[in-house]
């Protein structure tokens, strides 16, 4: 067996495609989708993210309105500049690039960004709406993840999930995106015991760990679903370049599908972000918000 490949990065470009013609038209009736990307620091892969969304942003028809800050800023002129944003009609998302520098209080940051506009989908208002089963913003990288198992074409009713890895970020709003699939849906961390008899019995396994390489052959179901959120950048020793937290080649040949590092996940975590922003300028467009 030879899994198919989940191609992340031509799906993207599919959507971005017809996410252009749906921008186009909101402009039409004077209401261009704004998204405003608020980047704090010289962390350089969160450089290449914002630079990447800003991009994509442009290439899909919307506006972008970018403000970087250095790592010292106080929090108070982050938290002052997301205010203005809110009301700003021009502005229908808000993303704030994570991770922020130690001097910021991340959830205070992500609470003061308006609902409405929280294209991630971090807001406490809005994970709690995902939590109850009536999302209004689904975050982008689990959002870009049942997208892509959409393209398998299982039914993903009745089936076993574990998602490795617990962040509010990926894990947490992962695991519930299944379960309102109909997964039965186990969440493992540092701290689960006997992690591959776990993985092993997934007909749909989720790796969100950050630790290169770490899914191996041996824990890995045949024929499973296998979703590799993990980036990580190897060291110029190990051959440099990007890897998954699964092992793709040895778990290729096992899997029923399985996404590639570089070119899976990623580019759809900047796709579903601008599905939430167009989402979002429609509301606003249609009345639906105000
Ligand atoms: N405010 C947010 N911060 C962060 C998020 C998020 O969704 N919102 N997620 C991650 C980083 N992230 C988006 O910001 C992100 C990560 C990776 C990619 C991507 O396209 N990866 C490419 C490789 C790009 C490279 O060369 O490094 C790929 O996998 O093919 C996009 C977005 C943390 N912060």
């Amino acid at each position: 067996m030879t899994a198919q490949i989940l191609d992340g990065a031509a799906l993207s470009k599919r959507l971005r495609a017809e996410f252009k013609v749906r921008a186009d038209e909101l402009a039409l009736q004077g209401h261009r989708p704004g998204l405003a990307v608020i980047l704090v620091g010289e962390n350089p892969a969160s450089q290449v993210y914002v630079r990447n969304k800003i991009k994509a942003c442009h290439e899909a028809g919307m506006i972008s309105f970018d403000f970087p800050f250095p790592a010292d800023v106080a929090p108070a002129i982050v938290l002052q500049k997301i205010a203005e944003l809110n009301h700003d009609p021009a502005v229908h998302g808000i993303l704030v690039q994570l991770p922020l520098p130690p001097q910021f209080d991340e959830a205070e940051v992500l609470a003061a960004i308006r609902p409405e506009k929280d294209v991630d989908g971090f807001h406490a208002a809005n994970v709690g709406a995902l939590m109850q089963g009536d999302p209004r913003f689904i975050p982008c990288t689990p959002y870009g993840v049942m997208k892509l198992l959409a393209e398998t074409g299982v039914d993903l009713n009745g089936k076993e999930a574990v998602v490795i890895g617990r962040s509010n970020i990926v894990g947490k709003p992962m695991a519930m995106l299944l379960l309102h699939a109909g997964c039965t849906v186990t969440v493992c961390h540092s701290r689960t015991k006997d992690l591959n008899a776990h993985t092993r019995r997934a007909d749909i396994l989720v790796a969100a760990i950050g630790k290169p390489k770490f899914v191996t052959a041996d824990m890995v179901k045949p024929g499973a679903l296998v979703i590799d959120v993990g980036i990580n950048r190897l060291p110029a020793e190990a051959g440099g370049g990007l890897c998954g937290d699964v092992d793709f080649e040895a778990v290729k040949p096992i899997a029923g599908a399985i996404t590639p590092v570089p070119g899976g996940v990623g580019p759809m975590t900047i796709a579903m972000l601008l599905a939430n922003t167009l989402t979002s300028a429609e509301r606003f467009a249609e009345g639906t918000v105000k």
